[in-house]
């Protein structure tokens, strides 16, 4: 038995497009019964419960005579329109079987890394924790561009686990564990356990299954169990129809055990959920107080900007070779630092006003790379 898996009270469970579609498209709704009897046996053991689940796009197909997963952005968001819908009316059906509600819960990456809507996106999904409702998550893809999409909800479920501070974390896919190589070929073997990145070495990891209707294939699970492992979450990949004997500690599928303690869940938001939207380049002694002192960024320090940021982005600190030392949230738009550079903050509140007071990054707002 699983200890890790038996003792975890707060559960996210994963599934993707892949486990609840039929072969010839369109929700499976076997499948999403079969996954709500088993969180439904979890939250009746008192355990909580928040589903990431995908297939809106996949479920928004074959309403939409869509034969197959769209390439272009738009016919993507159309489809997830339609499919989303679907997905969360079966599953508001499936888990009241159980006598549970389920609450709708659509995220973008802003709303994970810019400090406001993440302590909202917390807040709504401690509250619905508290009133025993099952959230159940997927990205907001109608409305994400290109730019902010996470793309991948592997990604997303790692980012979320570490948003309500989760135990454990559960990737159902098709296939029922990691392998060393594209499950189809007869010369791969089953990997049990992934302890450090050493155990990863030598595996081929490849792209999505038959079905066509994933994303990311076995990268984005690894990376989204990096992701968790790195915040001190365990994590189990497995297949859906296996997810009964996963839950209960039983030694299936892959467990990637925890390799650090957790750091403050913002800034691990922060240093793997965004693409900083530019660069600040600081002059030595800026490095030393970020980095060695943890001290805010104020404009002295700053030589050169570079991006298209406004206030509230994330961007890069750069040392004087380039090389990114820190992420954080900027106070400034671009095009009000360049005529701040080098100059102290004392100087800048007597020439500008007191609003120029403030620092470029905050050390609560930074984090070190
Ligand atoms: N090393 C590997 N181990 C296991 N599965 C792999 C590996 N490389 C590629 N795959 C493929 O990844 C697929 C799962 O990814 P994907 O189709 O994106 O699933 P989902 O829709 O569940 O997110 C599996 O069906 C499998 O064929
Ligand atoms: N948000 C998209 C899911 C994207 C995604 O990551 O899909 P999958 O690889 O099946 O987990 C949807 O609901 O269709």
């Amino acid at each position: 038995m699983r200890e890790a898996v038996t003792s975890a009270r707060r559960i996210v469970v994963k599934i993707g497009s892949s486990s609840l579609t039929t072969a010839a498209g369109g929700l499976d709704t076997a499948r999403v019964d079969a996954l709500a009897d088993v969180l439904g046996a979890l939250a009746s053991d008192g355990r909580e419960v928040v589903l990431v689940s995908s297939g809106a796009i996949a479920a928004g197909l074959a309403p939409l005579s869509i034969p197959r997963r769209p390439r272009d952005l738009a016919t993507q968001q159309a489809a997830a329109s339609v499919g989303q819908g679907l997905l969360i009316g079966r599953y508001a059906a499936s888990f009241a079987r159980h006598g549970l509600t389920v609450g709708q819960v659509l995220l973008t990456v802003d709303d994970v890394t810019r400090r406001a809507h993440y302590r909202n996106a917390y807040r709504t999904l401690r509250k619905l924790l508290d009133m025993r409702v099952v959230p159940i998550v997927n990205e907001n893809d109608t409305v994400a561009t290109e730019e902010i999409r996470f793309g991948d909800n592997d990604r997303l479920a790692a980012l979320v686990a570490a948003l309500v501070h989760a135990d454990l974390l559960v990737l159902l896919s098709d296939v029922d564990a990691l392998y060393t190589g594209d499950p189809a070929r007869p010369d791969t073997r089953k990997v049990a356990e992934v302890r450090s990145e050493q155990d990863l070495a030598g595996i081929t990891l490849g792209r999505p299954g038959k079905a066509g209707v994933g994303t990311g294939g076995m990268v984005t699970k690894v990376e989204a169990a990096r992701i968790a492992t790195g915040f001190g979450i365990p994590v189990v990949l497995t297949a859906a129809p296996l997810a009964a004997p996963a839950l209960t500690g039983d030694e299936v599928g892959t467990l990637f055990h925890p390799v650090r303690q957790r750091p403050t869940a913002r800034l691990f938001w922060l240093a793997h959920a965004t693409s900083p939207r530019g660069r600040l380049h600081l002059d030595p002694g800026a490095v030393q107080a970020v980095v060695a002192r943890r001290k805010s960024l104020l404009p002295a320090g700053i030589t050169a900007v570079d991006g298209a940021f406004t206030a509230g982005d994330p961007v890069d600190l750069v040392d004087a070779s380039g090389a990114p030392v820190a992420r954080g949230l900027v106070n400034y738009d671009a095009v009000e630092l360049p005529s701040l550079l080098g100059r102290s903050t004392g100087e800048l509140a007597a020439a500008l006003g007191p609003a120029y007071e403030r620092e470029v990054v905050h050390r609560d707002d930074l984090v070190l790379l």
